[in-house]
């Protein structure tokens, strides 16, 4: 990917931009390409190497550095102008140097009278003066200045009192840790040192950091034992080691970290048996491009081949040809062949992609550096930064003048994250949608969101913001919340909330077996219930206009009151219609052709083969008959009805359930109307959602009771009134 210069706003300094790396096996982070990557793995083996182009599903964002090729500190330009000399100066200019002199006195003073973490101040100028090449300019720590809210890559406690994130990445940072400096900051929570060239072993300080939840050590040098003493960071939730030179085995004792949910530990030396960590919380793990063996231990079976890729573990079922490591040891693997054969497979596994989101997100975020001095895209309301057409919703804008590409956050109740945060992700691809692909990003705080990478998108961004304007305003606890989105010719990225259920599609048709979800009757009906207020309410938007265009399993959640809840609104209308209409295959109502788009009226055919999915359990079409035929739910609904077969179309699953035959009637009646080949006999989303509390309210008692004991068709706080609304 192409990735652009960008001249810093207000220092006039080129930030020349480094190729970024991300989901790479790669032994540093200036990689042109990630198909050639590979070869630059500076600890992997050539086994390792040929593995390295396989795609972990965990790996961090930070892969392109900015640099300012004359960088200028706010730091430095306010000392610049206490050391004014008059005595060269025009007479005329003697006056302004004596105000000069007087705000910095001020400026000194106010400094001093507030709130400051001097302990720690003290702490981390020690750090500074100590760690190689720590005396770049971009480190603005100037002494006149408070840390807090001042301090490059320095946050402090509500109170002003304690530093409690401490993030210098890529700043080129050099040598070991200097003793008795970091290990000071005791309140530590985040600490990120990532991509620099740090060295020696693991700081063992740290260790004493007991309120750390997110240590970022990758692409540095240090090398040594991973420290058996990590074990005492009980609320660490993300550690990242990966890209080091970490050797020795993995300590049992990280089995402590119960709090833990990822851990990247890839493309360091670690070699032997991986012990049985446990680790329930564990959602990322990536110990790829190590020198590993032995059987993959029973806690971490549920992870993806790509997690132990490049080295020589065995699991149960076989790895798959892919992400194996290898037979990739002979040299035969440094053949060009094989070297494409491993191409092929990471653009099977899609992971790629990843790659070019982080391009883009990185991007954004240099964007964003060359925006405002401490523009913190989400932490706060920042009045007149967006020119033009603004959405009294969004927060903060980014951008690159000129240009016009930005990313807009929108308000939201639990929004505690910005860009940056966003670029040190992990990330792991969730799947591939009509729209794009969908990653899954674990930032550096434990906040897990989705982002989305559209493709295809025919709308010019004019259109795409003006719709981004409308979904970000929507608010409903059955509407998955559009958190954030960024535009640019190349580039179109949505993020929202991660639902760590999955869809209702991963719970009717993902795998069986002790992973799956079951969904009884209760369930269904909340689901089905809840899509249908969020849908109702969306059609009241825009003056009532508004489609939603892609109604799908895949894109219905459980919210937290787990009820029904729906996601990729509105995007239809921006997409190749095609395209996307080749995706939504059974979903589409018969009048909508290439020609015609989706109407309210379509969204209700759409919703109407969701609930069919929910109570017969099959998906939409299928392909039997060895691949030669294929089935249409709706019409295989109608055939088995019309027969008066009724009972035969329910999932076999619901048959456990007592006394629910009436209402799974009273549901498949709903839903026939919805199918209905003429668009004006469909009823309107409203009646649905007075129709499917009817369906709620029949229960006679007699009905058994589930864990969620909320009855299906009570007002619900915000979803009833909302739903009251429309
Ligand atoms: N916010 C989310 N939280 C959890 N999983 C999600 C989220 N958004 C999407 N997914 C899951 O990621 C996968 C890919 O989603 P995506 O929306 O890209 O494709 P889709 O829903 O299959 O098709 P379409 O692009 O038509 O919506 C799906 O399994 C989807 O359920």
């Amino acid at each position: 990917m192409q990735l652009p210069q960008i001249q810093h706003k207000h220092h006039q300094s080129t930030i020349s931009t480094r190729p970024l790396l991300w989901l790479r096996s790669s032994n540093s982070p200036p990689q042109p390409s990630p198909l050639a990557s590979r070869s630059h793995n500076r600890h992997a083996s050539p086994s390792q190497a040929s593995a390295a182009a396989s795609q972990p599903p965990f790996t961090s964002l930070p892969l392109r550095v900015c640099h300012y090729s004359d960088p200028i500190s706010i730091g430095s330009s306010s000392t610049a102008s206490l050391n004014l000399n008059h005595h060269i100066l025009p007479k005329r200019t003697r006056g302004s140097t004596m105000l000069l002199r007087l705000a910095a006195l001020l400026l000194l003073c106010a400094a001093l009278a507030a709130p400051e973490p001097g302990a720690d101040r003290a702490a981390l100028f020690d750090f500074l003066a100590g760690v190689g090449g720590g005396r770049s300019a971009r480190i603005n720590w100037a002494p006149t200045r408070p840390v807090c809210g001042n301090w490059t890559g320095v946050t402090c406690s509500a109170d002003g009192s304690r530093v409690v994130a401490l993030r210098l990445p890529g700043l080129a940072l050099s040598g070991p840790v200097p003793r008795r400096t970091l290990g000071r900051l005791t309140a530590l929570q985040v600490l990120s040192l990532r991509a620099n060239s740090l060295s020696g072993a693991f700081p063992d300080e740290l260790l004493a950091l007991g309120a750390l939840t997110g240590l970022h050590l990758q692409l540095n040098a240090f090398s040594g034992a991973v420290p058996p003493g990590l074990a005492r960071l009980r609320s660490l939730q993300v550690l990242d080691l990966s890209f080091n030179a970490f050797n020795g085995t993995l300590p049992g004792e990280l089995s402590n970290l119960t709090q833990l949910l990822a851990l990247n530990l890839s493309n360091n030396s670690l070699s032997g048996r991986v012990p049985d960590l446990g680790l329930p919380a564990l959602q990322f793990l990536n110990l790829s491009n190590n020198h590993l063996d032995g059987p993959v231990p029973n806690s971490f079976l549920r992870f993806p081949d790509a997690s132990f890729a490049g080295n020589t573990m065995t699991r149960s079922t076989p790895l798959s040809p892919a992400l194996s490591p290898p037979a990739a040891a002979t040299p035969s693997k440094k053949r060009p062949r094989l070297s494409e054969a491993v191409i092929l497979a990471i653009v099977v596994g899609g992971c790629v992609l990843a790659f070019a989101v982080v391009a883009v997100l990185l991007i954004a975020f240099c964007n964003r550096r060359g925006g405002e001095e401490g523009d913190r895209v989400v932490s706060g309301k920042k009045g007149g930064e967006k020119k033009g057409r603004e959405s009294p919703e969004s927060k903060a804008v980014t951008g690159k003048a000129g240009d016009g590409n930005r990313l807009v956050f929108f308000e939201g109740p639990s929004l505690a994250f910005d860009l940056e945060d966003l670029l040190h992700a992990s990330a792991e691809v969730l799947g591939k949608g009509a729209f794009g692909t969908a990653y899954r990003a674990l930032l550096e705080d434990a906040t897990t969101v989705v982002v989305k990478r559209l493709k295809e998108v025919s709308a010019g961004r004019r259109d795409f913001e003006q719709q981004m304007e409308l979904i970000g305003r929507i608010r409903h606890d059955n509407v998955a919340e559009l958190r954030a989105y960024y535009y640019s010719k190349d580039e179109k990225l949505l993020v929202y909330d991660y639902y760590s259920r999955g869809s209702v599609s991963n719970m009717l048709h993902g795998k069986r077996g002790l992973d799956r979800t079951p969904l009884d009757w209760e369930t269904r009906v909340r689901i089905a219930l809840g899509a249908a207020r969020g849908i109702a309410h969306i059609h009241t938007q825009n003056n009532g206009k508004f489609v939603h265009g892609n109604i799908k399993a895949s894109n219905v959640f459980l919210n937290n009151q787990q009820y029904g809840c729906i996601s990729d609104l509105g995007l239809a209308s921006l997409m190749n219609p095609i395209t996307a209409r080749s995706r939504s295959l059974g979903y589409c109502a018969p009048e909508i052709t290439d020609t015609r788009k989706s109407t309210q009226c379509s969204d209700v055919y759409s919703f109407g083969v969701f609930i069919l999915e929910l109570l017969t359990g099959k998906s939409p079409v299928q392909i039997t008959g060895g691949g030669n035929e294929v089935v249409h739910l709706v019409r295989w609904v109608q055939s088995v009805v019309r027969e008066e077969w009724t009972a035969e179309v329910f999932d076999g699953e619901l048959m456990r359930y007592p006394n629910i035959e009436e209402e799974m009637v009273e549901m498949l009646q709903i839903a026939m109307a919805c199918v209905s080949r003429t668009p004006e006999r469909r009823p309107k989303m409203l009646d649905m959602v007075r129709m499917l509390e009817e369906v709620g309210r029949n229960d006679t008692g007699t009905r058994p009771s589930t864990e969620a004991s909320t009855p299906v068709g009570e007002p619900r706080g915000k979803a009833e009134s909302s739903s009251a609304a429309p």
